[in-house]
């Protein structure tokens, strides 16, 4: 979509395709992680950190951890904050993974991001998947925390949908926010992204299997 568009109008998307068209919110999630993966240099990048929060901005993180190892790919797999408040989807992510024996670090303490902090040292790319379009308040000290570490510590930085730390329909910068080098971002370019190309790098906007037309029923255009 070449529109800029709202976080209401992505979740009245949202809501359309899985209420009305049926399809499964798992099958949305999988889609916007494949498509980070196609914007991945994957012949050339042997190990990446995977930075994730507990809603679906996580989730499409935990999916793209999964996809990249089964490219081969060396995968360190953090989750920033409590398991017990994840969004459903994120949590089935986590689950899978889990039976995969994948290992995932959880910190829920600024205290503790020294191996976070090491892991993406010695990574050639860090994936931001912290917060997408559910980003509302101030964040506090373990967040704001993590987000200079990424930007601190970080080879290249991928921002999954939004460079967390920003609201993506005013681009107000909510404490602090990771500076991408590339954002990969869905259905359409968020509103809050103009002028803020310091944060979200360059843009690429993939339609997770959305097509326009779904998009302009679901808004009502037509
Ligand atoms: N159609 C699509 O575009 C799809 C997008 N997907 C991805 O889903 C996210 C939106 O997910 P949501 O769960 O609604 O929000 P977030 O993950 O961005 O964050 C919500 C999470 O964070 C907590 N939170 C919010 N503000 C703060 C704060 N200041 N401090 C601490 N915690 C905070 C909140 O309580 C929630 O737990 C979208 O961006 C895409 O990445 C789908 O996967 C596919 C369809
Ligand atoms: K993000």
């Amino acid at each position: 979509m070449k529109i800029e568009i709202l976080s209401a109008d992505i979740r009245k998307i949202d809501r359309y395709c899985v209420e009305v068209l049926g399809i499964p919110e798992m099958i949305l999630m999988e889609s916007a992680a494949l498509s980070v993966l196609k914007n991945i240099d994957t012949e050339n990048i042997t190990a990446i950190t995977i930075v994730c929060g507990t809603g679906n901005n996580g989730g499409d993180g935990l999916a793209l951890s999964r996809l990249l190892s089964a490219e081969g790919i060396e995968t360190e797999i953090y989750i920033i904050g409590r398991i017990e408040k994840m969004s459903p989807a994120c949590r089935k992510q986590y689950e899978i993974l889990k039976n995969m024996d994948m290992e995932i670090r959880v910190i829920e303490s600024p205290e503790d991001i020294g191996d976070l902090e090491i892991s993406m040292g010695k990574s050639q790319m860090t994936v931001d998947s912290i917060f997408g379009i559910g980003l509302k308040r101030e964040l506090n000290s373990l967040y704001s925390t993590v987000l200079d570490a990424i930007n601190d510590k970080s080879g290249e930085i991928v921002s999954i949908d939004v460079p967390s730390g920003m609201n993506s329909d005013t681009g107000r910068i909510l404490t602090n926010c990771v500076k991408a080098n590339m954002t990969v971002s869905f259905i359409g370019r968020k509103k809050g992204f103009a002028n803020m190309e310091e944060y979200t790098g360059k843009v690429i906007v993939e339609n997770i299997g959305v097509s326009d037309i779904t998009v302009k029923k679901a808004l009502g255009s037509i």
